[in-house]
């Protein structure tokens, strides 16, 4: 049987000797190959220059093309086997940063992770190990970890829209040079109807190349199944964050630095007990990256001060890549998991000591039982808010019968960091803690837009639209019809019917705003109730009367027209995203690599380094 499948496995293939297609191959060869050979030839018509202005159009698209990929030629000193590239996760409070790590460490791991606790060191390849990092919505936390990022995931609430954490980063890390910037949308499921969801998308990802660069890589994660990211899309996420090429930043390769991840401190107890404020000793351990570390050289530990580095000593690799030359994927063993402040292992080997770890649980429970004396310290200790996040949602009225005061009013204009834009302060209820949500000078034009672009969409009756215009209930339909209301006062019309109407609306401004003032807004409508306010807040814009006028609808005919080649481009755009979405499509990503915007980082890199 055997020797049988081998016979027909070797089998040559066997020519065919006659038939049309034999003879016609023969002739072919005689005559020397005319047609299959040079197809310019056969058919000049079909390979002529049909227009020189075309052909000299796309020869310039091509060599623009080429020439966004080319880059300053720069050194990389990364070792061969290099440290793991670090991965921060930025983002405003519970939008999804603890959930992200803890599927991508599932995706690659398959391990379960609790708790984010520090950094999370993982194998995540053959020759790539990734130390994923969470950033806390605190501004040194954001300045640190700006200069260290290799990667970073932005993530950003869609139903909300973008906060000014996001803003805070973006700018910290333009004076570190730019890293690797991919945002992630998150909470999309809390969309009901397509529509509203297709157009919150594409509104959040021109905003965000206009702030990181065209063309920035922006990941949708559509909604969550049992507390967790569908798998589907965190390993697609995962895979686009392994096949990533990094360009070395000029601050990262010229300064010895250390990302720790474990700290210890040596200091003799009793020396403590005496003096609470003496000296310590304290061991840190984590990869070394940039350059050399010599020992009695200074270092800056961030938030301490300057000190002297007593020793340097290496230390077996704690999550060390599989050896040799391995050619097929990893297996369970080798995708390992390090992440000594989360706990993880249990045990940890050190140079002179083994640390086993007890959970914290039993320790607690003795004390519970301790007398009311401690009782004050039990309830410090038990604080899980800090006094800055208490004060931050807490309210001042002066007056009895006065709107509150909140903290953010009063530190707003102080904010020197984010200067160029502006914030609106949200009382979110379900997560009981202020937003802040930037708001953009252009957004409200972009919305205009984006709306003349569904209705051309909707008149022209295009395939997929049509589809999601049956999904659309009425109360959308009641939006789109305020939006169109907002499109038209754009429009500067001394139409004296207009001005009428428009003392009329005035006069009955203060009943609606009584109404939608209420700062209890369900989750799911908070973007809409947003967007009328910020109606409400300008005069003009609150003119329903106008919905059905003609002028309006002309206006929004010939808008239409010029919309012409904007749909294009958004076709094109909705084709890049299909792209997305599979080990392909990822590989193929890393090809291209078009990245205009690093041009930008390189002279930013430049001058910093200058
Ligand atoms: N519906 C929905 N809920 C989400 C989504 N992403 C996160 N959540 C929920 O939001 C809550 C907060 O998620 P976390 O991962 O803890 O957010 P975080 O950013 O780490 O929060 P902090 O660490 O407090 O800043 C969790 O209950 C998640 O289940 C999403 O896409 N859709």
């Amino acid at each position: 049987m055997e020797g049988k499948e081998t016979n027909v496995q070797n089998r040559k293939h066997q020519h065919k000797q006659s038939g049309p297609k034999a003879e016609r191959k023969k002739l072919r060869k005689n005559l020397g190959d005319p047609a299959g050979d040079d197809e310019r030839k056969r058919n000049p018509k079909a390979f002529a220059v049909q227009s020189a202005v075309r052909m000299a159009k796309t020869f310039h698209r091509t060599q623009d093309l080429k020439t966004k990929k080319h880059h300053i030629p720069r050194v990389d000193r990364t070792p061969l086997q290099p440290p793991p590239i670090v991965v921060v996760v930025v983002g405003p409070p519970k939008v999804g940063k603890s959930t992200v790590i803890r599927c991508l460490i599932k995706n690659f791991t398959r391990q379960k992770l609790g708790d984010i606790c520090g950094p999370v060191t993982i194998v995540s390849g053959k020759k790539q190990r990734l130390t994923f990092i969470e950033c806390s919505n605190d501004i040194n936390t954001m300045i640190d970890l700006a200069k260290v990022a290799d990667l970073v995931l932005m993530l950003i609430d869609a139903s909300f829209g973008f906060e000014m954490e996001t803003f805070e980063f973006l700018n910290i890390c333009q004076v570190h040079g730019f890293p690797r910037i991919m945002g992630v949308l998150t909470h999309l499921d809390s969309f009901r109807n397509n529509k509203a969801l297709r157009k919150t998308k594409k509104r959040l990802k021109h905003r965000f190349w206009t702030e990181v660069y065209q063309g920035a890589k922006l990941f949708y994660l559509s909604g969550m199944v049992y507390g967790e990211y569908q798998t589907q899309e965190v390993k697609n996420l995962g895979r686009f964050i392994s096949v990533m090429k990094f360009r070395p930043l000029v601050w990262q390769q010229s300064h010895s630095y250390v990302v720790a991840d474990r700290m210890e401190d040596l200091t003799d107890p009793d020396m403590v007990r005496l003096d609470p404020k003496c000296d310590r000793t304290v061991s840190l351990y984590g990869y070394l990256r940039g350059t050399f570390l010599k020992k009695k050289s200074q270092v800056h530990i961030p938030g301490v001060g300057d000190f002297e580095v007593a020793d340097v000593s290496f230390l077996p690799d704690p999550c060390a890549l599989p050896d040799g030359q391995k050619k097929r994927a990893l297996n369970e063993k080798e995708r390992l998991l390090y992440a000594p402040m989360a706990g993880v292992g249990g045990i940890v080997y050190d140079k002179d000591a083994v640390y086993i770890d007890f959970p914290g649980g039993h320790v607690n429970q003795e004390q519970e039982e301790v007398r009311p004396t401690t009782e004050m310290v039990q309830s410090l200790i038990s604080t899980h808010a800090t006094l800055d996040a208490k004060m931050a949602v807490s309210r001042v009225s002066l007056f009895t019968g006065t709107a509150a005061l909140i903290p953010g009013d009063v530190e707003e204009e102080n904010n020197g960091l984010t200067s160029g834009l502006q914030e609106n302060l949200f009382w979110d209820p379900k997560m009981q803690r202020e937003r802040r949500k930037v708001i953009f000078a252009e957004e409200e034009e972009d919305d205009d837009d984006d709306d003349d672009d569904d209705d051309d969409d909707y008149s022209e009756g295009g395939s997929e639209d049509e589809e999601d215009e049956e999904d659309d209930d009425d109360e959308e339909d009641k939006e789109s019809g305020d939006e169109e209301v907002e499109q038209e006062l754009d429009d500067d019309d001394d139409d004296e019917q207009r001005i009428a109407e428009l003392k009329k609306v005035a006069k009955e401004k203060p009943k609606s705003k009584g109404k939608q003032g209420m700062t209890t807004t369900p989750l799911l409508k908070r973007q809409k109730v947003f967007e009328e306010r910020k109606a409400e807040e300008e005069p003009v814009v609150e003119l329903p009367a106008f919905a059905d006028s003609e002028d309006e609808l002309e206006i929004g005919e010939e808008e239409g027209g010029q919309e012409c080649g904007g749909e294009d481009s958004v076709e094109e755009e909705e084709e890049e995203e299909e792209e997305v979405g599979g080990a392909a499509a990822a590989a193929a990503w890393e090809k291209c690599d078009i990245r205009p915007g690093d041009s930008g980082h390189c002279l930013r890199e430049i001058r910093s380094s200058n």
